[in-house]
């Protein structure tokens, strides 16, 4: 035990207590002693194998959390964010505690979450990208998760013990080579898979965070007996898993027939209080605003701008993934517009704080049958009016009404974005050609996918630009629309990519004809 101990070495190298903690000391001294010690990330990846003490698994009687709080020094490094308004213009005077309940700013507008930026600047961009790379892959609590690896940048003042993860993040960045070849000429197209997570999309990341600022407030005795949410299928699954992890309530609406069935038995499964409501998703998320403002349940829907703390991690894995690299675009299915703000947000974070020199442009692409932003776009940003949003096999984005409008408006803007729209025929095609290459994507990353085709097409997008198509729930979660199109079973659509199963007679003969006509139709030296 003794041996294991003196052995032992700890995850923390940026909390050992022979390098004093630079937020204590002025900002020269702080620099200075830095570069008196040795640099605990250097020393940490590129270790000299003769001095480097055997490691040595921790003791048993010692889990991942158990290491962490042994280690905390309940010290932030000085680190703090606060919600304030959202207010592209002015500097906001009001402010509030993340510690506190509310959703809203005295004027009913969104908020924001705004980090001490002057306290992250005392250090580089190089120190950024050498403590957030020094934690990937890792299974130190909470840093092995994608996002809490990114904890100074998300929530710095919550406490490890407190939080909920399921070490998310950390997602594939895929090199579409076949795919990005074949069908469009491009060479450097990549897909981000979000959704090949925890709960089968990208609401993990955000979810993480608000599930544990949740578990915080009700350690404070904050009145939070539950946390709600309206879904059109992703936040409900990620709420319900995240809530169930931690012993929490959670209650979540659900537009009756209008979510898949995978979808629909996640919260089922995870123990969720699910109402299968007669309305479509801008209905429960009406009904949820209402029901939160009367009882003490918490809201987790992405007005909620805890969400997107966590979110806006993806796009710093982005950048990290390509070793800091900025691609030149990045596109997004957008439908309550939480996620597309939360991509700008981290990419603007990274810019601000010198990890990178620019930001990449972005597509926001939504369903045609359920397109306000685009049409708003196409109006020149005029006059945004909600729309009815009809039946998409999309139906993740199946939003007429997005919270999120005003927040993407402002990213699209700042980032010299774009909007696009895609049909049904165009997102159930993309889909088949990208299934085709390997992938196996869902209706919402065609809806990107058919984004990339039109910008290629009318030359926007240019063959050799470093493109990332966020690709954001699981295919798994949406076999029926998959289903329904390679049976050639879709009213009004060619179907143009399907291959339905042949049916053969179960003899030698019959079998060997088929197989003979297909390998003939592959190669002509058959
Ligand atoms: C699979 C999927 N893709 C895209 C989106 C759109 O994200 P946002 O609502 O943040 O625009 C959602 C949810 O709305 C979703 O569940
Ligand atoms: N697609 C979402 C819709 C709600 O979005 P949110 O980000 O505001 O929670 C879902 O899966 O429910």
């Amino acid at each position: 035990m003794a041996a294991t101990t003196l052995f032992y070495s700890s995850p923390f190298p940026l909390l050992q207590p022979s390098k004093p903690t630079p937020s204590f000391l002025p900002i020269k001294a702080a620099a200075a002693a830095a570069s008196a010690s040795p640099d605990p990330i250097k020393s940490s990846t590129s270790p000299d194998p003769s001095s480097t003490p055997l490691k040595h698994r921790r003791p048993a009687d010692i889990n991942i959390r158990d290491e962490a709080r042994r280690h905390s020094t309940h010290n932030h490094q000085g680190f703090s964010a606060k919600y304030v308004p959202f207010s592209p213009t002015c500097s906001p005077t009001e402010s509030y505690s993340l510690d506190e309940i509310v959703y809203r700013s005295r004027s009913g507008g969104l908020l924001d979450v705004q980090h001490d930026m002057d306290a992250l600047k005392r250090y580089d961009g190089e120190y950024w990208k050498n403590l957030f790379d020094s934690r990937v892959g890792k299974t130190t609590w909470p840093y092995g998760s994608g996002v809490w690896s990114k904890k100074e940048w998300v929530l710095p003042e919550i406490d490890s013990d407190d939080i909920v993860s399921a070490f998310e993040g950390n997602s594939n960045l895929f090199w579409a080579e076949r795919f990005g070849k074949q069908f469009l000429g491009m060479n450097d197209l990549w897909v981000k898979h979000c959704g090949i997570s925890h709960t089968g999309s990208f609401k993990d990341l955000g979810m993480t965070v608000l599930v544990s600022q949740v578990n915080r407030l009700r350690k404070m005795n904050r009145p939070v007996v539950g946390v709600g949410c309206a879904s059109t299928g992703d936040t409900s699954a990620a709420l319900s898993a995240y809530c169930a992890s931690a012993g929490i309530p959670s209650i979540v609406f659900l537009p009756a027939n209008r979510i898949s069935l995978a979808q629909l038995v996640q919260p089922i499964a995870n123990g969720a209080f699910v109402l299968s409501i007669d309305t479509d998703f801008d209905g429960c998320m009406q009904l949820i605003r209402e029901v939160t403002a009367e009882l003490p349940i918490y809201l987790a829907n992405s007005l909620n701008s805890l969400r997107l703390e966590g979110q806006k991690t993806a796009a710093i894995e982005i950048l990290q993934q390509f070793d800091w690299e900025v691609p030149d675009w990045v596109i997004v299915p957008g439908g309550n517009l939480g996620n597309i703000y939360a991509f700008y947000k981290g990419f603007h974070m990274c810019k601000e704080l010198g990890l990178v020199d620019r930001i990449p442009r972005l597509v926001c692409a939504q369903a045609a049958n359920a397109n306000p932003l685009y049409l708003h776009y196409k109006s020149g940003w005029k006059d945004f009016k909600a729309v009815k949003a009809n039946t998409t096999f999309a139906s993740a984005i199946q939003i007429g009404d997005p919270v999120s409008i005003d927040r993407a408006v402002f990213a699209l803007k700042n980032s010299n974005g774009i909007v696009e729209e895609a049909t049904e025929e165009e997102l159930m095609d993309a889909m088949a050609q990208a299934d085709s290459t390997g992938m196996f994507i869902c209706p919402h990353t065609g809806v990107a996918l058919t984004a990339l085709f039109k910008l290629r097409n009318s030359g926007v997008i240019g063959p050799t630009d470093r493109t990332v198509v966020v690709s954001t729930a699981h295919g798994l979660k949406f076999t029926q629309s998959k289903i329904d199109y390679h049976s050639n079973d879709i009213g009004d659509m060619a179907c143009r990519y399907a291959n339905p199963p042949v049916q053969v007679k179960a003899d030698f003969g019959s079998v060997m004809d088929v197989l003979k006509k297909y390998l003939l139709s592959k190669d002509s030296k058959i």
